[in-house]
Parts: structure tokens; C-alpha cells; sequence
């Protein structure tokens, strides 16, 4: 988190620790998505000035992040659990003690001033008082015996089952840690220059701390758009060239589609969701760059014949925790089988759209195999002369030795820790027979 938050954790930004604690409840008491609650009408974030806006999410982010340790300190302090407000209230407040080592006094007045504003909780002053002053006493060092936060048992055997348990605890490691803010541009040397960037082996650009993206120089003009350095592969894999017709499916808010459009491709750009096909226009129009835009299902579009496809389907997001971290709270087993049977229908018409002598590439932000490597599996079993195209993978550049399987990349959040990790994805090349 930002030095500036650490600062600001209390005692002032009142508004925006009352928002980050209603965060916390859509989503722990409530199952909504923190993106859904952040984007609700007359929600927790409703009325609030945009510093205020962001502060409650990444507020509420890191409470999420550390809410395992979270409830390991106040565990002692607490013999009942208290109602949502103020077991909320509480928790954030243990965040900002024992994390972002913000003043114990400020967040201790500042958490009984919040307890007493609102009629849920003002006749539990007492206990937040009470509570927090001997967490902020003993609380620190409690935190510091605590391992990151566990995932949530269904995601965390299937992932023991993939990668065993050192690797699985290494990713939960990532996830405590967060995600710094990565750049696909243009021309990334000269942009990592201008902005004091790292220029990261892969080609992208990435840089330190928490920083307004629409205020960074070359914004204005499209010389850059945010992407994680994982994400950024596909599009890198595909090798679009110049005047080729690429389909890019499931494309909102379209960071692929603006790669292969700036390679000077032709892009159809395919999406279900109008909402986000509206953020893949806002993109176009910042970069200035150009695609055809097309508001269908994949299922049931009649398609075309491209030269190259690129399929980013809809999957649980597994690989992205470390971004959002409510998702463990949210998601459940029962998701992957639904999100499984909608992939294998979607590449099956994706491959059918690849000309003869085209390629396709496939990639879901997940950590599952089911979406990932199980599906190339099946799809290379029924569909007679298909091939993994291992020159190509093998060509990208950046990788690192363990990082290509048989079937294509797989990519951990566990990687490049000391650069600050990577989303998790599964990425490969396929060409048909031609
Ligand atoms: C992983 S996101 C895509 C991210 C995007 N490729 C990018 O780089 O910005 C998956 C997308 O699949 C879309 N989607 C889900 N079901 C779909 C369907 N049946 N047909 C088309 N798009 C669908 C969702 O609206 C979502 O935008």
C-alpha cells in the first residue's frame, strides 16, 4: 500500500474509512464482488470525492488481503462475535495498527467516533474501545507470528493437488503481498524512462507505488494502457502482423484487442457485455486506435474466418486474487464446472473460425488446470491434426525455464517475487492442420 495511506490510515479520511468498512460487509456478510459494491447505486462509495473513493478500496483491499491474521489478533479480545458493522469496523482497524502502522491513539478515537455516527453500532462503543486499546498494546506482535493468509479450502486443495503445498503457500504469499501497476505502451523503453518505470524482461513497463493513472504523463495521448505483465502475453504470443484479420473474443475492456489493433491488425473485438464493451470504446478512443466492435454472445454469433483468434475466456479469475482480493470470499467450487463446460464450447467455435494455416491462441487468468491445461488436453483429443505450437511459445520474450509445459505457459503469482509477482494465466499457441 502507498506511503501516503500509510499516513493517512487515521486519523483523518473518516468518509473513507466508513466506506471501506460497508466494502467490507458487501462482501464478507453480503457475497457481493468489491467491484459490484464499489460500482452500486447509493452504495457504501455513494456521494464520496474520488481520493476518498480510492482510498476506501484500497482500504478495504488490504483488509481483505489480511483477513486471516486479522481475525487471529482480535480473536483473543473478542469473545462473541460482534454484529457485521462492528466486527468490520474492528477489523479494519486492526489493519491499519498492526499493517500500515498508523498512530494507535488516532485509530483508536477515530474507530469509537465511527462506532458512535452509526445507529448499528453506537451501543458498542464501549466494546470497540475497549478492543482496540489492548490490540493496539498487544496486537503488532500477534501479527508478526502470523503466516498469509490461507485460501479458502476448496481453492487451496485443488491447487495442493496441481502444485503441491510449498508452491500453493508461496502463492498465498503473492496474495498478501498485492500486485504492482504494470503498463503495456507503445514504445515501453522510452515510457519507462519518462515515468521512472522498470522495463520488465516480457516488455512491459512497471511501476513503484500507488500512482493516479489518468494523471501520468502519455496518458492523455494513448501512449500507454494498464495491464498486468501476464496479461500482456497473448496478445505478445499471437504476433500480430500488419493488415492480418485477428477475432478477439471475450475482448472487454479490450487490453488485448488494443495490442493487436497498435500491431496494425485488423481487430474484431467480440464481447457479451455491453457495460464493458462501453470501457473497450473509451480505450479506442484514448489510444486512437481502431477495431470493429462487435455485442454478441460467442455461442451463438454465426463468425467469420480470421487468421488468427484470440480466445481470453470467462473463467474464475484465480490467477487475479492478488489484484481482487474479495474474490476467495465470493467465489465457489461449484463455479469451475459452469465456467469448465463454457470454455470447451468456446474454443471449439473459436478453432472453427482460425483460416487454414491460422492460428489460435488461448489463455484464461487461472490457476485451475480445468481451465487451463485440461482443456487443451480435450480440445487437442477431439480435433484431429491440431498442434501446441512450441517454436512460437518458446519464442516469446522473457520467459523463464520451468515457466512452458507441454501444453503451453503457465504462469504463477509466486513468480518474480522479488519484481513483484505476476497474475496467474494459463496462455498457449494452437494451429490447425492446414
Ligand atoms: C477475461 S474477460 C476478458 C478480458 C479482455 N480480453 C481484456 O484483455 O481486456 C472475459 C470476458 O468474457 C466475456 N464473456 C463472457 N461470456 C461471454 C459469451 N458467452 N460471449 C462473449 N463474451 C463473453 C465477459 O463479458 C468478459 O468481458
Amino acid at each position: 500500500m502507498a506511503q501516503e495511506d500509510r499516513k493517512s490510515a487515521a486519523p483523518g479520511g473518516q468518509a473513507a474509512r466508513k466506506a471501506a468498512v460497508g466494502l467490507l460487509v458487501a462482501v464478507l456478510e453480503e457475497g457481493q464482488l468489491l467491484a459490484a459494491a464499489v460500482d452500486a447505486e447509493g452504495g457504501p462509495l455513494a456521494g464520496l470525492a474520488p481520493d476518498d473513493r480510492a482510498r476506501a478500496q484500497r482500504l478495504a483491499s488490504e483488509t481483505l488481503r489480511h483477513l486471516g491474521p486479522t481475525d487471529a489478533v482480535l480473536k483473543p479480545f473478542v469473545r462473541k462475535p460482534p454484529p457485521p458493522a462492528a466486527r468490520n469496523l474492528l477489523r479494519l482497524s486492526v489493519v491499519e495498527l498492526c499493517h500500515l502502522g498508523a498512530a494507535a491513539h488516532g485509530v483508536v478515537d477515530s474507530a469509537v467516533s465511527l462506532a458512535g455516527s452509526d445507529p448499528a453500532t453506537a451501543r458498542l462503543k464501549g466494546l470497540v474501545n475497549a478492543v482496540l486499546r489492548r490490540v493496539a498494546e498487544d496486537g503488532p506482535e500477534i501479527w508478526a507470528r502470523q503466516q498469509a493468509q490461507r485460501l479458502p479450502n476448496w481453492l487451496r486443495g485443488r491447487l495442493q493437488s496441481a502444485y503441491g503445498g510449498k508452491v500453493t503457500a508461496a502463492i498465498e504469499v503473492a496474495h498478501a503481498v498485492g500486485a504492482p501497476l504494470d503498463l503495456t505502451a507503445r514504445e515501453a523503453a522510452a515510457l519507462a524512462e519518462t515515468l521512472g518505470g522498470d522495463l520488465q524482461p516480457t516488455g512491459s513497463v512497471r511501476l513503484k507505488g500507488s500512482r493516479q493513472v489518468s494523471g501520468l504523463p502519455g496518458y492523455d495521448t494513448g501512449a500507454f494502457w494498464v495491464q498486468d505483465a501476464a496479461a500482456a502475453l497473448p496478445a505478445r504470443l499471437l504476433a500480430a502482423k500488419p493488415g492480418e484479420t485477428v477475432l478477439d473474443l471475450c475482448a472487454a475492456p479490450g487490453g488485448k484487442t488494443l495490442q493487436l489493433a497498435a500491431a496494425g491488425a485488423s481487430v474484431t473485438a467480440l464481447d457479451a457485455s455491453e457495460s464493458r464493451l462501453r470501457r473497450l470504446h473509451d480505450n479506442l478512443r484514448r489510444t486512437g486506435l481502431g477495431a470493429e466492435v462487435v455485442v454478441a454472445d460467442a455461442l451463438a454469433w454465426e463468425g467469420g474466418a480470421y487468421d488468427a483468434v484470440l480466445l481470453d475466456a470467462p473463467c474464475s479469475a484465480t490467477g487475479t486474487i492478488r489484484r481482487h482480493p474479495d474474490l476467495p470470499f465470493v467465489k465457489q467450487s461449484s463455479d469451475i464446472r459452469g465456467l469448465a463446460d463454457l470454455q470447451r464450447q468456446m474454443l471449439d467455435r473459436a478453432l472453427a473460425w482460425v483460416k487454414p494455416g491460422g492460428r489460435l491462441v488461448y489463455c484464461t487468468c487461472s490457476l485451475l488446470p480445468e481451465e487451463g491445461e485440461d482443456q487443451i488436453a480435450g480440445l487437442l483429443e477431439r480435433t484431429p491434426g491440431l498442434r501446441v505450437d512450441h517454436d512460437g511459445l518458446n519464442a516469446l520474450p522473457g520467459l523463464e525455464p520451468g515457466w512452458l509445459g507441454p501444453l503451453g505457459l503457465r504462469l504463477r503469482p509466486d513468480y518474480w517475487a522479488e519484481r513483484g509477482g505476476m497474475d496467474g494465466f494459463f496462455i498457449t499457441l494452437l494451429r490447425p492442420e492446414a
